[in-house]
């Protein structure tokens, strides 16, 4: 059996217009009805068929839903909720796709009180956005990972997580807290990194725009491809995710600052040891068959 028959996706952008895409593909018989705050993105997702229907008010893409996800920001998720607080049908159960999950479990609390909210973070994307960058087997292969409130209605959990499934994803349940710590080192830290490194790189007055460019070799495109990501989705992943980000980049400049040191006093032992034991994780990753763009992280928990 399905576990919705009406879903309601708010922000159409990558992720939304990926899951509208993914739900209409696996599960041709429900209906997926959808609004953007943004005409400019209302008139494309009509244009591309991407939904049953396109609402221009929120309120009316959530009157007879059985599901609700909120695709926007992580930040912009109260407001999203606010908004159709009053048209919501009472059984309805309110998801969301948001980077960090404690923050947005809050901000939902507050605005949709005593309603069915189990949120969610599908572990998959691109560095694009908008609701041309979506594809249906976005995450096909991908960890999607269930943050239930500790009073969490099981069946509504498991009603989410078959919904995530049937799009092809692996589902793993975890608390907001653990999650928003373990994605502040797999995922919101590597993302400030490649914005750092890409910054100082345009920065140098040596070495020409153009160097940086023609002889980006393998690493530091890498990093380029992630610094192209949305400017607004990752400001406010990391002003919602404050405290775990901070705790991962003390850690992180202290051993940035140990690596320093060794450099300054040529201390190869201490390089060489570093990166015998990071060899050996990427290998037993891959040796797990968990490499990219699936990590191990929170089997355990
Ligand atoms: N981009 C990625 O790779 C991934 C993003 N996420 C999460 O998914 C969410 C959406 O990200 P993307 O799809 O990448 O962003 P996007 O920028 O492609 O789409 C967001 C859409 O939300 C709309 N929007 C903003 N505020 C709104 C509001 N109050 N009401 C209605 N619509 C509103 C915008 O107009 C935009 O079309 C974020 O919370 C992000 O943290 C999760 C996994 C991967
Ligand atoms: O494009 C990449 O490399 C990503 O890391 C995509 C991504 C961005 C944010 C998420 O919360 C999950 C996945």
């Amino acid at each position: 059996m399905l576990p919705f028959s009406r879903v309601t996706i708010i922000g159409l952008g990558l992720i939304g217009s990926s899951l509208a895409r993914a739900i209409r593909e696996a599960m041709p018989t429900v209906r997926v009805t959808g609004h953007d705050a943004d005409a400019g993105v209302r008139e494309i997702a009509r244009a591309i068929d991407l939904c049953d229907d396109v609402t221009d008010t929120a309120g009316a893409s959530v009157t007879d839903a059985d599901l609700v996800v909120l695709c926007v920001p992580v930040r912009a998720m109260g407001a999203a909720a606010a908004e159709i607080a009053d048209d919501l049908p009472a059984e309805a159960i309110i998801s969301d796709v948001g980077s960090c999950k404690a923050d947005v479990l809050a901000q939902l609390n507050i605005a949709l009180p005593g309603r069915t909210v189990i949120p969610a973070h599908p572990v998959a994307g691109t560095e694009n956005s908008g609701p041309e960058a979506g594809f249906a087997s976005l995450f096909r292969g991908r960890w999607c990972i269930v943050t239930p409130p500790a009073d969490a209605d099981p069946a509504a959990v498991e009603r989410v997580s078959e919904l995530w499934r049937r799009v092809g994803a692996d589902v793993e349940t975890m608390d907001p807290a653990h999650h928003d710590l373990v994605l502040a080192v797999t995922s919101h830290l590597p993302h400030l990194i490649a914005y750092t490194i890409v910054g100082t790189a345009s920065d140098l007055e040596d070495v020409t725009q153009s160097e940086v460019i023609k002889y980006s070799a393998g690493g530091f495109r890498d990093f380029t491809r992630i610094a192209a990501s949305d400017p607004t989705m990752w400001r406010d992943v990391f002003l919602a995710n404050k405290d775990a980000v901070l705790e991962m980049l003390q850690r992180f400049s202290e051993d940035l600052s140990a690596l320093q040191r060794a450099i300054r006093w040529n201390d190869g032992d201490a390089l060489f040891n570093l990166f015998t034991r990071t060899r050996a994780i990427r290998r037993s990753i891959i040796e797990q068959g968990q490499d990219d763009p699936k990590p191990d992280f929170g089997r355990s928990h």
